[in-house]
């Protein structure tokens, strides 16, 4: 089974307008909400791939409640801690560029977290956990590296999306995959990546430490896989972005999916940097037929090792 957890899930906002006016009212030309936060957009993700995947994380209030319903319409199965407070309201804004404010997540209490880990102490060989997006404040910060050293003890494989501190932390515990994107990457050792190649000694650092699968994103120019014995370039496809919520959480489920279906590496790869551009090229999430129309148009290019 796959399980994706998200600790700060969001009831996502998205408002669009010609311009935003600091210190004026701006009205909104369109708008429209859905429910977020990272691991929830892989499990939304990876339904539209075809693919099953039980959705774990807190929840609560009204835009908890919000955010349950409209997934389980869609037949992703759930299974939330219930916590006290209302789910953040993350605040989408697309005007002549992308903006976002997100908010805080309610209180979690040791009680709350307990009940998680309890759902997590099932994992068996053959599972794929998904830990994605932020901490909240209320949990310790360590919490992905408790999580992925206990789900790899019972042979889970372990999939993370986050940055900062958590992150950093996770490296430790050897994740299976993690999905910096270019930012993130440098956000790890201090340093600023800005092109492709520049990257490539960091990742490999990172495959040193014991992680089977690096893929770092540079959103619309191109991303890189490393394995022990691969450096592989993807180039991006051409398009219009329209959304770019979400399009790092599809590389995410485009990778799983793929590893789910024994695709070899390099069709793996092209499939979530596909699964990624369709949902950036979409005002909603990637479809499968648009991710498979979309590898017709990715080359991978194999940089050996050491380049
Ligand atoms: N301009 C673009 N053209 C084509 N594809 C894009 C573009 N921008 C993003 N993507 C797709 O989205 C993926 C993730 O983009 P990015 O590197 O920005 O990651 P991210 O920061 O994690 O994403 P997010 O915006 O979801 O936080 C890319 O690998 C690519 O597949
Ligand atoms: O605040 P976090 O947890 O880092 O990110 C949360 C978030 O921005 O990520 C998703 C897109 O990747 C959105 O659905 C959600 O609002």
């Amino acid at each position: 089974m796959i399980y994706t957890v998200t600790l700060n899930p969001a009831l996502d906002y998205f408002v669009q307008l010609d311009q935003v006016n600091l210190g004026a009212v701006n009205r909104s030309e369109s708008d429209h909400k859905a429910p977020g936060g990272k691991g929830i957009n892989v499990s939304r993700v990876l339904k539209r791939l075809g693919h099953q995947s039980e959705a774990l994380g807190f929840i609560g209030g009204f835009t908890g409640k919000y955010v349950q319903e409209v997934i389980e319409k869609e037949d992703i199965h759930t299974n939330f801690i219930e916590v006290n407070g209302d789910t953040r309201i993350n605040v989408k804004i697309k005007s002549q560029k992308e903006s976002e404010i997100n908010g805080r997540s309610p209180e979690i209490t040791v009680g709350d977290l307990e009940q998680l880990k309890n759902q997590l102490s099932l994992l068996k060989e053959g599972d794929v956990l998904v830990l994605a997006g932020s901490v909240p404040s209320t949990i310790p910060v360590v919490i992905y590296e408790t999580l992925c050293h206990e789900a790899r003890e019972r042979k889970a494989e372990v999939y993370i999306d986050s940055s900062g501190e958590p992150m950093r932390k996770v490296l430790g515990a050897k994740p299976t995959f993690i999905k910096p994107n270019h930012h993130e990457l440098g956000e790890l050792f201090s340093v600023e990546v800005t092109k492709p190649k520049e990257a490539v000694p960091y990742i490999q650092k990172l495959v040193e430490q014991g992680i089977q699968y690096v893929l770092v994103s540079f959103a619309g120019d191109g991303a890189i896989l490393a394995t022990k014995d691969q450096l592989l370039f993807a180039n991006t496809p051409k398009g219009v972005v329209k959304n770019s919520v979400g399009a790092g959480d599809s590389v995410v489920a485009g990778f799983v999916a793929a590893q789910k279906e024994k695709m070899p590496l390099k069709d793996a790869f092209k499939f979530a940097v596909a699964s990624g551009s369709a949902t950036a090229f979409s005002t909603a999430f990637a479809k499968r037929e648009q991710v498979i129309a979309l590898t017709e148009e990715i080359t991978i290019s194999d940089w050996g090792k050491g380049e």
